[in-house]
């Protein structure tokens, strides 16, 4: 287990803040960040602080250590939050996400990538080959992901230019069975332009600058990114930070998932298509648009499986259905081709992604699962939140990303409010506080019906007069200019930091975001002609083809306005919502009730630009108040103090939600270990209490006359129960040897004889005679016992009559007999140490065993001073031992007492005995009606004799 950090490493959860405020936090977060902390706890989450270094903190031990312990046994890690998330969805069966937010470049793709590492090294301890084959696509997955969906930027080298929540599905066992990967609102404009400095996408530089000889051959292109328009400007980055993946290992990976080669190749042959669109070249003469040079159409044509002339007529012309249902060819102008030839472009790409994320998906969607069979599957998702981006210059992809962020962190507090919602209600918080929580307000202005700026973008793109991006922002204005969180330079002209007629700001959970609104509305439009789409559909590339269906479509059939941009992204958004809160329902004004899926974990990452300037630009907007701020490396500086909107008070943040949460969790913990504590002590007091009063209350019994008989115990607690029985046990044998050892050796035999009595007894007879001497002469009617064809009890109830001590013991003698022999007509013998019950079936069975002391004491009083055995071996033995006792040395009365057994069992059994006789050191061994007897002194062997005597046999024993 990884060592728990001390101190000196600052506070590993940000709830065990002396006080939650903006400097504690950060000043926290930069000392464990100093000490090499990259990640502290917030309650069940994690904070993490991008190193930009690889840091030692991910290898296999350290996947042993977190993996199966509990969240706080260990430092805080990645692998803490993943162990808890999958543990949370094994124990309770239930679906689980994990959701990572930050802003562009706090490291949330590589922690979602480690979450994923981490659960794929903990799961399939079996190593079945179908889990590990479902776990090498999911990872291979990221490394083809990345290549086709992250891009330089400005902000970060390798940055996710598209949302993503991947599904883990695991089986009952909690071993992963397949998986689905849900991408959203890929930012595909910048396929055809890049903000200076950022990169296209890094698939066309990995084909360019890692691409085999044959394979650009093939595509009929050149291995300079330089050379193609839309490769241009990462050109020379490209050779400076080249894209984390080489072509081999995409085509490794592609391979490893399942692609075939025909796939594979039609992807690449897309990616050569599309550089080519981008060095099309439109002229016009007269009347008319043409493309110049006709070696680029062919090379689409050949890369697409198209025909030229079709290429030439879908980027030349469009198809239109006139109103008395007509279908005409209309030419574009320059710019119209221009503007169709990027959107197709752009089109093509994205088209390609969601193809490539299906693929996958097909391949590790769950199989042939029968839960009935199987067991249930559960999920477990990873949501990596698009981060906000507030640039410089912000445009339609900002505010596309930042209202999915917006709507995104919605869910996401909804659904960590209503999971906690029952807790803090039992914990007396009064739960209105969900209103002040919630975001809805921000999406409402995005998404709003009617009202909403995507609304109003939406209008004014279909409105049929001239509306430019000025007339769309003073629209917006009229409509919004109410709303808190929307302003404009013209709603408040003395805010110099936006310019008239072209910026808005948003006043946005995450910070305000001023956009300029130039280019809005043709970014939204994103017309793409039907003539691309079916000129695609008829490709003779099946690859191609099927990535284009709804080119199958005439242009009278398609009758639907194409949906603009804003909106497709809000579909794609809202379905993902739909999705992920698919098991949460909703009721009265945005309250939830949580069913089923847990938001588990979040892992909120903030960015520490090392490379650039010595400060950090740590988004706490997840976090605290919704705001940006930067620290250096001596001094922390809120920036958001000098925006002109104040920050919301604390408790309107979500993640203060987080913080109470953990607090909570906290007090409860040390309200319980105080419990325990104080308990504990309790106990220990109870105790030391008892062991005084014990001690008080004997300490004085060696003196006493009854040696503490009459001293009252005191109640143990219940913790000395046991002890407590033992103590009185041992008391009272102390007290009986204190009076034994008194009683002189020749009474002990009596004694013994009362104690067995007292026993048998069993406290049923008040005057049993223990008082006065026992006499011994108890055989004297031996003979007439043993005549009768009954038994022992017979013998015992006729001595019963002569002597009252007799009596006693034998009416406690017959109790316990009759428990298990109703009969008393049943042969019974005693011994020392058992009692055999005859039975006429099964022949000297034995039954039960009754204790010693009983025994000694019978045949001490039945006069029988030698201790009589019997024991069968088999049906056929009789074992009979026979015990001189030093009370009676008469020989005769031996011999006797074994002639009457013999006879007796002779009798039962009617046929002659096998028996085997040992008296002490004397053996006699008998087969049949017995002959002749070996007798087994300590002299040696010697005959004994059986004297026929009237009624049976007598065995006479030589005295030695
Ligand atoms: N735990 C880490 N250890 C070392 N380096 C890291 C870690 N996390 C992130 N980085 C570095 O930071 C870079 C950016 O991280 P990442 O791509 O995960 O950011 P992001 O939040 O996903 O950004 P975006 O939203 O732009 O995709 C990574 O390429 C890597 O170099």
């Amino acid at each position: 287990m990884a060592a728990l950090e001390g101190l000196e490493f600052g506070k590993s959860d940000f709830v065990l803040l002396d006080e939650v405020n903006i400097e504690q936090f950060m000043e926290n977060l930069k000392l464990r960040f100093e000490k090499g902390r990259i990640y502290t706890f917030i309650g069940e989450g994690v904070v993490s602080v991008n190193p930009y270094k690889q840091m030692d903190i991910y290898g296999k031990e350290d996947i042993d250590a977190y993996r199966g312990r509990e969240l706080y046994e260990n430092p805080p890690h990645l692998y803490a939050v993943a162990d808890a998330a999958y543990k949370a969805m094994k124990r309770r069966a239930k679906d689980t996400c994990i959701v990572v937010s930050g802003e562009s470049g706090a490291g949330k793709t590589e922690a979602s990538k480690y979450i994923m590492e981490y659960i794929a090294a903990i799961t399939n301890p079996s190593q079945r080959a179908e889990v590990e084959s479902v776990k090498k696509v999911l990872l291979k997955s990221n490394c083809v992901l990345e290549a086709f969906g992250n891009a330089k930027t400005n902000r970060n080298d390798n940055s996710s230019r598209f949302g993503k929540y991947m599904a883990i599905n695991l089986n009952f066992n909690g071993d992963p069975i397949g998986g689905n990967i849900n991408n959203y609102l890929l930012e595909k404009s910048r396929v055809v332009q890049q903000n200076g400095g950022e990169r296209n996408f890094h698939s066309f530089y990995q084909l360019l600058r890692g691409g085999s000889d044959d394979m650009l051959k093939s595509l009929h292109l050149h291995n300079d990114p330089a050379n193609y328009v839309y490769t241009r400007e990462g050109a020379v980055a490209t050779v400076s930070t080249p894209p984390p993946y080489c072509h081999k290992a995409v085509l490794s990976a592609l391979n490893v998932i399942g692609f075939s080669e025909e796939e594979i190749h039609s992807i690449y042959r897309i990616l050569g298509t599309i550089l080519i669109l981008g060095n099309l070249q439109f002229e016009t003469d007269s009347e008319s648009v043409r493309v110049v040079g006709m070696g680029d159409v062919s090379h689409i044509a050949e890369l697409t499986s198209t025909e030229p002339d079709n290429v030439t007529k879908s980027l030349l012309y469009r198809t239109v259905a006139t109103g008395g249902g007509e279908v005409i060819e209309k030419g574009h102008s320059k710019k119209e081709a221009c503007f169709g030839r990027d959107a197709f472009t752009k089109a093509l790409y994205e088209r390609l992604f969601g193809w490539i994320v299906g693929r996958i998906n097909a391949v590790i969607e769950v199989k042939d699962y029968n839960p009935v069979l199987h067991g249930k599957n559960t999920v477990i998702g990873v949501l990596d939140i698009y981060g906000f981006e507030i640039f410089d210059n912000n445009s339609f992809e900002q505010f596309c990303i930042n209202y999915c962020n917006e709507k995104l962190q919605q869910l996401f507090i909804q659904l960590i409010l209503c999971q906690e919602q029952d807790e803090y209600q039992r914990e007396g918080i009064i739960w209105q506080h969900i209103d002040y929580f919630n975001n809805q307000i921000i999406v409402d202005l995005v998404e709003q019906p009617h009202q909403g700026i995507i609304s109003v973008l939406d209008e004014a793109c279909l409105s049929v007069g001239k509306v430019t991006d000025t007339v769309c922002l003073e629209s917006m204005d009229a409509k919004l200019g109410q709303h808190p969180h929307y302003t404009s330079r013209k709603l408040t002209p003395s805010d110099k930091t936006m310019e008239f007629h072209r910026d808005f700001r948003i006043r946005h959970y995450a910070g305000d975001v001023t956009y300029s609104i130039e280019g809005f509305l043709d970014k939204n439009k994103d017309p793409l002609f039907q003539d691309f789409k079916r000129l695609i559909y008829n490709s003779s590339n099946p690859v191609l083809k099927e990535m284009w269906p709804d080119g199958q479509l005439s242009i009278t059939e398609v009758t639907k306005r194409p949906l603009t941009a804003a909106t497709l992204f809000k579909n794609s958004i809202v379905a993902l919502v739909e999705k992920l809160g698919c098991k949460v329902e909703w009721v009265a004004r945005n309250k939830l009730v949580l069913n089923i899926s847990t938001t588990k974990s979040i892992v909120f990452g903030t960015k520490h630009s090392l490379k650039h300037k010595p400060k950090v630009n740590c988004v706490i907007n997840h976090l605290m108040w919704g705001t940006s701020c930067t620290f250096d490396c001596v001094s922390v500086t809120i920036t958001s103090l000098s925006s002109p909107f104040p920050p919301p008070s604390l408790p309107l943040s979500p993640s203060l939600h987080q913080v109470w949460r953990g607090a909570l969790a906290r007090m409860r913990c040390q309200r319980m270990r105080s419990i325990f504590a104080i308990m504990g002590c309790y106990k220990r007091y109870k105790v030391k209490v008892h062991l005084w009063e014990v001690e008080r209350r004997f300490a004085n019994v060696r003196n006493m006359a009854d040696y503490g008989k009459s001293v009252e115990w005191p109640t143990p607690p219940a913790a000395l129960t046991q002890f407590h029985s033992i103590t009185q046990q041992l008391h009272r044998r102390w007290r009986a040897w204190q009076i034994v050892k008194n009683i002189p050796p020749s009474d002990m035999g009596e004694v013994r004889a009362k104690v067995a009595a007292l026993g048998a007894l069993n406290g049923e007879r008040k005057d049993w005679g223990c008082g006065r001497p026992w006499e011994r002469d108890y055989l004297a009617n031996m003979r007439d016992c043993h005549r009768s064809s009954s038994n022992f009890i017979l013998l015992s109830q006729e001595l019963r009559n002569k002597d009252e001590y007799n009596q006693v013991i034998f009416s406690g003698f017959c109790r316990k007999m009759n428990r298990f022999n109703k009969s008393t007509d049943r042969a019974l013998l005693i011994t020392d140490k058992h009692i055999y019950k005859l039975d006429p079936e099964k022949q000297f069975k034995v039954l039960k065993r009754l204790p010693l002391e009983l025994m000694t004491g019978l045949s001490v009083t039945a006069g029988i001073d030698q201790m009589v055995a019997l024991h069968t071996s088999s049906q056929d033995d009789v074992l009979l031992y026979i015990q001189r006792g030093e009370l009676c040395p008469d020989q005769d009365r031996i011999g006797e007492l074994v002639g009457t057994l013999i006879d007796h069992f002779t009798r039962v059994r009617n046929t002659p005995l096998p028996v085997k006789v040992c008296c002490s050191a004397v053996q006699l061994h008998m087969r049949g009606k017995p002959k002749s007897v070996t007798v087994e002194t300590k002299a040696g062997q010697a005959n004994a004799d059986f004297r026929k005597s009237r009624d049976g046999f007598t065995l006479l024993i030589p005295s030695n």
